[in-house]
């Protein structure tokens, strides 16, 4: 991986109906993200945080796209960030902020591949659209959006589209995904790895699997972490907690085989709510997974 990286904060709430979670990247900080990395030989940039415009909450439009204009313009900049840092060949890391963030995120960093990988790690599938959406929370549909699919003020984000091809993402730790979100994983083919298969192969054979499929097919390998993809007991600072989620020793050891595998080219983590949260345990463990995922070592 490269040797230098940008984090790159973004405070949103506008993508569910929780309050606090804008307040995730300063988690995030304050749990030591930059001192962590550092330590472990890289050169880190805080560019600081994009601005979200909380103001226009208040222009409410549309029901099944809650927050819509917001949310676009907010991953319009996001996206513009993101595209400088990697001009300067630097790794992308961005700090959620509700999971919506994932819109302008890919449109930053896929530009430059023909074919990003994405891995999306989530108890969620965020596959939905304001057609199948059980709430109308935007956060429940970036996955969607990137590929295509979805309100084309969101789907243009960064000019382009689609961000990613259906057969290159793979989905990790699934356990609550809606009618629509089913239908559209099989019409659509998305390697999906449920909680099913996590307990059935364990984690050192989804992991092994996900990256020989994306080493294959990719150019480029986009990690989309939601802290919710963990289980409600190691990450209680969440907004949509679901239980019987992937446990921290699984999620660690994710983490390092994908250092190991050298193969991710940015990162996010999403869904940081310290309001919600029991001492930080939630920023403190993503930047222990941050840790893990940028090459520590036990030994
Ligand atoms: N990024 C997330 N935590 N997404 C949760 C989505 C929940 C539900 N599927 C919805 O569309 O509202
Ligand atoms: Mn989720
Ligand atoms: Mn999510």
């Amino acid at each position: 991986m490269r040797k230098q990286i940008s984090i790159i904060g973004a405070p949103m709430d506008l993508g569910q109906s929780r309050r606090g979670v804008d307040m995730g990247p300063s988690a995030i900080r304050y749990a030591g993200v930059v001192e962590r990395l550092e330590s472990l030989g890289y050169t880190v940039e805080d560019c600081g945080d994009i601005s979200i415009g909380k103001r226009e909450r208040f222009e409410e439009t549309s029901k099944v796209l809650k927050n819509l204009k917001a949310i676009a313009k907010a991953c319009g900049e996001l996206c513009k960030t993101i595209e400088t840092e990697v001009k300067r060949e630097r790794f992308p890391l961005v700090l959620g902020g509700d999971h919506s963030i994932a819109i302008g995120t890919l449109a930053g960093v896929s530009r430059p591949y023909k074919n990003l990988g994405v891995i999306w790690y989530d108890a969620h599938g965020d596959l939905n659209t304001a057609e199948t959406s059980p709430s109308g929370n935007i956060h429940g549909m970036p996955l969607a959006v990137s590929l295509g699919y979805g309100d084309p003020q969101l789907t243009s984000t960064g000019g382009y589209q689609p961000k990613v091809k259906p057969e290159n993402v793979v989905i990790i730790g699934a356990r609550a995904l809606d009618m629509g979100e089913r239908e559209f994983i099989k019409e659509k083919g998305i390697r999906v790895y449920t909680m099913h298969e996590i307990d059935r192969l364990g984690m050192t054979r989804v992991m092994t699997e996900t990256i020989e499929y994306l080493q294959e097919r990719t150019d480029g390998v986009h990690l989309s972490l939601d802290l919710d993809g963990l289980d409600p007991n190691e990450a209680p600072g969440v907004g949509t907690p679901v239980n019987g989620g992937i446990t921290f020793r699984e999620s660690h050891l994710a983490m390092e085989l994908l250092a190991e595998s050298d193969l991710l080219t940015s990162a996010e983590f999403v869904e940081v709510n310290p309001i919600l949260d029991i001492q930080n345990k939630t920023g403190k463990l993503a930047v222990d997974l941050m840790g893990s995922l940028f090459g520590e070592k036990l030994l």
